[in-house]
């Protein structure tokens, strides 16, 4: 949402967000924002909050104090009622033992139908899909014959295919060689590019590098929110 006289809304906000497991501050108290087609990258240490952080953006958990609020509502409630705008990679990817990786990619283009657009613009075929991850090679191949790193591009790739408004990615870059890190740091470019929302946690300096830096047109491309270090 823009307006001629402000900055857009924030598509996701973070206000003095804390979650604690009885004794255990999993999250100290985090505020941060970021708006349309941008990117929010969660920064720190192991241990430090940055999965529970992206689990309360994604709603699949609730805040202790303070609020995170998605799209305008409480997150928790915007899995719900826009879960179609929400796509989030934290666990792996669940997938059909017995579909193709080509075939997965056609479910969610069916799935979504006419709606299957990301931005303005439609979606790209399947195949112009696979080549950008660099997964021809494997379309035809079950996620069970998959290595490791192609199993994360592929679950990358199928969650960057849904034509959801907010994305959000637990450490993209784990198991990918540089190749395809190259390759995924395009991806989200692209997916900003876009006009969507990125939340990504990563270890990797150059994926923080891209997500803040300047935009071709000017601008960053997004922000940094650096998380305390734990106690240890
Ligand atoms: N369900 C839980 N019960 C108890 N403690 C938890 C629970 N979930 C997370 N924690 C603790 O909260 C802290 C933050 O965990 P979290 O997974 O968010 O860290 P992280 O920054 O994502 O770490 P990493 O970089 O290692 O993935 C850790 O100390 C963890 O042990």
């Amino acid at each position: 949402m823009t307006s001629d006289d402000g900055p857009a809304a924030p598509v996701v906000s973070v206000r003095e967000a804390t979650r604690a497991h009885g004794a255990v501050e999993a999250l100290g108290a985090t505020s941060a924002e970021v708006g349309p087609g941008e990117a929010l990258v969660v920064a720190g240490r192991n241990g430090s909050g940055k999965t529970t952080l992206l689990r309360l953006v994604a709603g699949a958990d609730l805040p202790t104090s303070g609020a995170v609020d998605v799209l305008g509502m409480p997150a928790f409630e915007a899995r719900r009622r826009r879960r179609e705008d929400l796509a989030v990679l934290l666990d792996g990817l669940p997938a059909y033992p017995d579909l193709t990786v080509a075939e997965h990619l056609a479910l969610i283009a069916a799935a979504w139908g006419p709606r299957h657009r990301l931005g303005a613009r439609p979606a790209p075929g399947v195949d112009d899909t696979l080549a950008a991850a660099g997964l021809t090679r494997v379309r035809d191949q079950y996620p069970g014959e998959l290595s490791s790193g192609e199993s994360q591009m592929f679950a990358l790739a199928c969650t960057l295919y849904r034509p959801a408004a907010v994305v959000v990615l637990d450490e993209p870059e784990q198991r990918l060689d540089a190749d395809w890190r190259e390759r995924a740091r395009a991806m989200l470019r692209a997916a900003l590019d876009a006009g969507r929302t990125l939340v990504v946690a990563t270890h990797d300096l150059a994926f923080r590098a891209d997500l803040t830096g300047e935009r071709p047109g000017g601008g960053r491309r997004g922000r940094e929110v650096e998380l305390a270090a734990p106690t240890r």
